[in-house]
């Protein structure tokens, strides 16, 4: 094995697969280190298995709205069987393979970085120490370590074991009374899931007024309003103070602030993530180990003598989703061949202008929530000359045929001066695959006078956008 790599990537999750392939593509010497499973979290622990989880109970509800068909039981151990599937049955036979595929080079074990391109690698994962083995890197460096649950300070919380998204979307026995702390996204699809496959007592603690602060304030109303009718008990403006849990794997009690107790089988945790960076040697080169990595837009690390290091996905906590880590990791990739190589660095799709613009990002509850570009407040904060048009998508034809009760909401923001959209988002079931469109739209900042001429099939839900343009006025 050699010690010496044009690339050195710490970290296999999407980001750093997606990196190392396009630079071994481009004909670099690429070394992945990966200390668990090659694919991340992502593929075994968060996207994957979660939407598996909640694909059944998506159709369920589809099925439900259509007149003439019967739902029949849901198979709960044929839904975790499918999970499995989709997860591999946790081996990365199939990542390692296309890694090795791709021309790079998979060393299983921990990497920390020792000093100026040097990379540690540590067997296991590093803990205990064994003999570790030095990699150099002649160019550079690809920190793409991802991010790890925060586990929030409350008395008696650590010592009951509470899932986080590893147990929650890899659950073998569905508990029958779950608390779930958290109202972002891991807590809302989470219970949507858990709460579909059994968990019929389960209760969200939210310390905010409501659901999914990030997005536009309608969309975690209509969530909220969705699973508080499928039965899930929503508890905004509290908190959980204390937790008690005397048997391992026994019935925990909660103490809420406003004087609650609660009886559960299982707490999940879903307060957010904290970049991985604690353990990967940031001190050792002059970087501060307790926040994300930060970067300029073509993904090198800030304060790094001569820019031998860069930081990609979950990592840099810019964009704590698969696709944009995935974005980053190809320019990432390409700048790095181009600085390798002495070629211009500095072509259009070397550089990261997606993150600026705003994610997309569904939110694969029911109904779906798909955003991308600034929400309303986000774009006044910014100050632009904003204005806003909503549409109800069930008063579409499409939505209509979509089924009974369909129901869904279009919102705009519209930048006055450009007459371009900010920013779109639609929460309706199954809306997933009308985002992209919205994303085309912002990204490219197409003018609302040339939308108009976007003609959207009849009757399709995407009609909403033809409504959406007339309520603005053309
Ligand atoms: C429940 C849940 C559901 C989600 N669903 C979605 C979704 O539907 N869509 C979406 O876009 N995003 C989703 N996300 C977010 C998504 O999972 C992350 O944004 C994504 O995994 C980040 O990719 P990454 O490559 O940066 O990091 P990771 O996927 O975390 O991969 C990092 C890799 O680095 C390895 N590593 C860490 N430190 C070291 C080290 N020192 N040495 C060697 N290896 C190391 C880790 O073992 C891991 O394999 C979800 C997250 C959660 C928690
Ligand atoms: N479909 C998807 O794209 C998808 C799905 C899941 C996760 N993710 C990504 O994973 C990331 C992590 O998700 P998440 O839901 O863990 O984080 P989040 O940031 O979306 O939500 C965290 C929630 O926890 C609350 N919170 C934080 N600290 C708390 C505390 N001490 N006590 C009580 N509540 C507290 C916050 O108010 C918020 O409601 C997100 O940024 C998201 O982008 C994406």
């Amino acid at each position: 094995m050699p010690d010496v790599f044009d690339v050195i990537v710490i970290g296999a999750g999407p980001a750093g697969e997606v990196a190392a392939g396009r630079i071994a593509a481009a004909g670099l010497s690429v070394a992945v280190i990966e200390k668990e499973l090659a694919g991340g979290e992502c593929s075994y622990w968060a996207c994957i298995p979660s939407k598996a989880l909640l694909r059944p109970l998506d159709l369920a509800g589809e099925v439900t709205r259509v007149p003439g068909l019967a739902l029949g039981e849901l198979a709960v151990d044929k839904v975790l069987a499918r999970r499995d599937e989709m997860v591999s049955g946790y081996d990365d036979a199939g990542q390692v393979g296309w890694i090795e595929s791709a021309g790079a080079v998979l060393l299983r074990g921990k990497g920390r970085l020792k000093g100026p391109r040097e990379v540690e690698v540590l067997p296991g994962d590093g803990s205990p120490p064994g003999t570790s083995q030095t990699l150099t890197a002649r160019h550079a460096v690809v920190l793409a370590t991802g991010s790890g649950p925060v586990i929030p300070p409350i008395p008696g919380l650590a010592e009951a074991e509470p899932w986080t998204n590893r147990e929650a979307t890899g659950v073998r026995a569905v508990p029958r009374r779950l608390l779930v702390i958290g109202g972002g996204v891991v807590a809302c699809e989470m219970a949507q899931a858990l709460h579909g496959l059994g968990a019929e007592e389960t209760t969200l603690v939210v310390r905010g007024d409501g659901l999914l602060e990030r997005v536009e304030p309608y969309a975690g109303e209509m969530v909220a309003r969705s699973l508080a009718d499928q039965g899930v008990r929503i508890l905004p403006r509290e908190t959980v103070e204390r937790v008690e849990r005397p048997v391992p794997g026994g019935e925990i009690t909660a103490y809420l602030g406003g004087g609650e107790t609660l009886q559960v089988d299982e707490i999940l945790v879903a307060t957010g993530r904290r970049a991985a960076t604690a353990d990967v040697g940031l001190s050792a080169v002059g970087l501060d180990d307790h926040h994300p990595v930060g970067v300029d837009d073509s993904m090198r690390a800030t304060g790094v003598e001569e820019g031998w290091l860069y930081a990609i996905g979950d990592v840099n906590g810019i964009s704590l989703l698969t696709h944009m880590g995935k974005y980053q990791a190809r320019v990432c990739a390409d700048v790095i061949v181009a600085r390798a190589k002495g070629a211009p660095d500095d072509l259009p799709g070397m550089r990261d202008r997606a993150d600026s613009i705003g994610s997309p990002q569904v939110i694969f509850t029911d109904p779906q929530v798909c955003a991308v570009g600034r929400s309303e407040a986000q774009a006044r904060a910014e100050g632009f000359d904003v204005r806003t048009v909503e549409y109800e998508m069930g008063n579409v034809a499409g939505g209509s045929l979509m089924g009974v009760g369909y129901r869904g909401r279009a919102k705009a923001v519209v930048d006055e001066r450009r007459r371009v959209l900010l920013g779109v988002t639609f929460v309706a079931p199954g809306a997933s695959e009308l985002l992209h469109s919205a994303t085309v739209a912002v990204t490219v900042g197409v003018s609302l006078d040339d939308l108009w001429h976007a003609v959207p099939a009849f009757p399709t839900v995407s009609e909403v956008w033809l409504r959406l343009l007339e309520t603005y006025g053309m």
